[in-house]
């Protein structure tokens, strides 16, 4: 698959009567940052379950590297087990030493004797991006992070995962409701709508990114109109 980490090629799935993917094409490469956009129940995450060989599509071919491996909304820890088996969870004994390593690469080193319980939603959170590194993943599926956090600690943790993916450089799909988090991370942005792309493109700007950059305010208006807002009425003040 040379640097091609993920390639969809015609997929459509549907599901019952409805069809959610109609003909998807998509390559991401090795150390690719790619987010997805798009309204509610427009098939996001069915895209991402394909990718990570949950779900079959009924037309179309998905291929993807074999190491990969998803961090949900939710951190989805084991309450039972201590902070540093749950990021070696199903792997040998022998991949501590790594475990402990991925802690402190997400700022938790330290807590791993710690019991879920008493993290933070973010610690958690950081605890499953640990786990999901130990795995050194070769594409790396994000399925909105960073939704049910604070908005500080979102910010935060959008810091901590663009600075590990330029570490190790994944292949990333990002699922997200955030225009402005999909255009602080990403290369590149689609916006999923009525089953296939309706805008996929570069972000083309350099990094770190300005919020307050005109360029970026642009690509914030192109997206959100392929989201079907009007930011001209619902986001601007008043020019007069
Ligand atoms: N296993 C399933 N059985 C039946 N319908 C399903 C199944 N999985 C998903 N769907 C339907 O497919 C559509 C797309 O769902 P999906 O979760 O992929 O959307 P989404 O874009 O991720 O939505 P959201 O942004 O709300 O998370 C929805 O209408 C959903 O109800």
């Amino acid at each position: 698959m040379s640097d091609v980490a993920v390639r969809l090629a015609g997929v459509r799935k549907s599901f019952g009567p409805k069809t959610v993917l109609a003909g998807i094409d998509l390559e991401v490469r090795r150390g690719e940052f790619f987010a997805l956009l798009g309204p509610s129940g427009t098939g996001k995450t069915t895209l991402l379950r394909l990718l990570a060989g949950l779900e079959v599509p009924d037309a179309g071919t998905v291929l993807a590297a074999p190491r990969r491996t998803t961090v949900y909304q939710e951190p989805r820890l084991v309450q039972a087990r201590r902070v540093l088996a749950n990021v070696t969870l199903g792997l040998p004994r022998s991949s501590r030493d790594a475990g402990r390593r991925a802690l402190a690469e997400v700022g938790l080193a330290g807590h791993e004797r710690a019991w879920p319980a008493t993290l933070s939603g973010g610690e958690a959170q950081r605890v499953a991006l640990a786990r999901a590194l130990v795995r050194d993943p070769q594409v790396l599926l994000l399925d909105e992070p960073f939704a049910a956090l604070d908005a500080l600690t979102r910010l935060q943790m959008q810091d901590l995962v663009a600075e590990l993916c330029a570490r190790h450089r994944p292949a990333v799909v990002l699922v997200t409701h955030d225009v402005d988090e999909a255009l602080r991370l990403a290369d590149r942005v689609a916006v999923l709508r009525g089953g296939t792309f309706a805008d996929d493109r570069e972000v083309g700007l350099p990094r770190p990114r300005d919020r307050d950059d005109p360029a970026l305010a642009d690509r914030r208006r192109a997206l959100l109109s392929h989201l079907g807002v009007e930011p001209a009425s619902a986001l601007t003040p008043d020019p007069h």
